[in-house]
């Protein structure tokens, strides 16, 4: 494997403390240095970053599934199962998709996840996504679901999860992608109903490896699931949050210290605050960071304005992910290579982003050095080019 003098790109690869791990150690090894990163770096033209870009193997760890529904199934689904929609077409319906912030997004996403009714449903979507995120050389996806969305139309909550189970054991074998589910709680709905919606899921804990916390961030703050985390903590899922999308610091303390959250989903907010930004540097808790959705959702005013540069320079564990990619105008590849070319971000940071995903993802350390040998066989490839 190749490694170097990468330090001072807060390149953090040693053996500190790993928080995402249960153990509190991290067991992943850093790689063996056989190369000088830099060098090899700088054998790679910038102009052919958006081709590393998409080339580079990567995992996405943000991406909710009812967000990659695009309007061309959407109206095939309406029409399959007879649902009727408030839109004439699918260029009607995109031309809805203009958001001014979180809340006017969900408002959409919703109605249009009203469509899936049956386990195929559930199965299209995601085999759909699951397709187009190997093409992109995505490697592995743990994938979010909602299971509320569809429980409180009367869809019974195992057709939603054997549906969306069987497209990722299939696109494994077919496509050659890992994949995995994480069910979300809605934070606009009460504690009550996510212990409901656990209880419900419990029968099929075999076929999700985590929770996690979505919709309507602002007044709806982490503590609020203290309770249901603990419990899902006892059962030994994984734990992730969104926090600090639109909402201050104090939800991504909270998400931390009260839900025990192992990443943060978005956590762009951590800029305002110096000590969060130090903690989060120092025990590597990952953020998926969704740079097109923060852009669509007004959280920055434009790409080149996006803190995710500045959160990679402070040594935080940042990924990119696409969040709701149908909405958002771009599947992963499309949120690198759009956010290097507003930033100026380059090849030392595409190599730093691919492997702070698989870092950061849930799998075995084997798996991961795996994965890393080959994102180390893309670039010594292009360096040779
Ligand atoms: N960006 C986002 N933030 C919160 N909840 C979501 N559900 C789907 N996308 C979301
Ligand atoms: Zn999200």
């Amino acid at each position: 494997m190749i490694m170097g003098h990468f330090d001072a790109l807060h390149f953090v690869l040693s053996t500190r403390r790993c928080p995402v791990r249960r153990q509190g150690v991290c067991f992943w090894s850093p790689p063996v240095t056989t190369t000088d990163l830099p060098a090899l770096f700088a054998r790679i033209a910038p102009a052919r970053l958006p081709e590393l870009l998409a080339a580079m193997p990567k995992a996405e760890l943000h991406i909710h599934i009812e967000g990659s529904l695009e309007p061309e199934l959407i109206f095939a689904l309406a029409q399959r199962n007879g649902v009727a929609l408030p839109y004439a077409s699918v260029a009607q319906l995109r031309s809805a998709y203009a958001f001014s912030n979180l809340q006017s997004f969900l408002d959409i996403y919703y109605a249009g996840a009203s469509v899936l009714l049956h386990e195929q449903d559930f199965y299209d979507m995601a085999r759909a996504y699951l397709a187009r995120a190997a093409s992109e050389n995505v490697v592995h996806a743990e994938i979010f679901f909602d299971p509320q969305t569809h429980t409180a139309r009367g869809v019974p909550i195992e057709v939603v999860i054997q549906g969306l189970h069987r497209a990722c054991v299939d696109a494994r074998a077919e496509l050659g992608i890992s994949a995995a589910l994480i069910l979300c709680f809605l934070r606009h709905l009460s504690e009550e109903d996510a212990f409901a919606t656990l209880q419900q899921a419990l029968p099929l804990r075999d076929k999700f490896i985590g929770v996690g916390l979505d919709s309507s961030e602002l007044g709806h703050p982490p503590e609020k699931f203290a309770r249901v985390f603990a419990r899902c903590r006892e059962l030994g899922l994984h734990l992730v949050a969104h926090a600090g999308e639109e909402g201050p610091p104090a939800y991504i303390w909270s998400a931390l210290d009260v839900l025990h959250a192992e990443r943060i989903d978005h956590g762009v907010q951590a800029q305002h605050d110096a000590a969060l930004l130090e903690r989060l540097a120092r025990e590597r808790t990952p953020l998926t960071v969704c740079p097109l959705s923060n852009l669509k959702l007004c959280v920055f005013a434009s790409l080149a304005q996006h803190n995710l540069p500045q959160l990679l320079a402070a040594g935080l564990c940042v990924t990119v992910n696409s969040d709701d990619p149908a909405y958002f105008g771009g599947y992963i590849n499309d949120n690198f290579t759009q956010l290097f070319a507003a930033t100026g971000l380059g090849v030392p940071h595409a190599y730093m982003l691919a492997r702070n995903s698989f870092e950061a993802s849930f799998v075995d350390a084997g798996t991961k050095r795996a994965w890393q040998e080959r994102l180390d066989a893309v670039f010594a490839r292009f360096a040779q080019e």
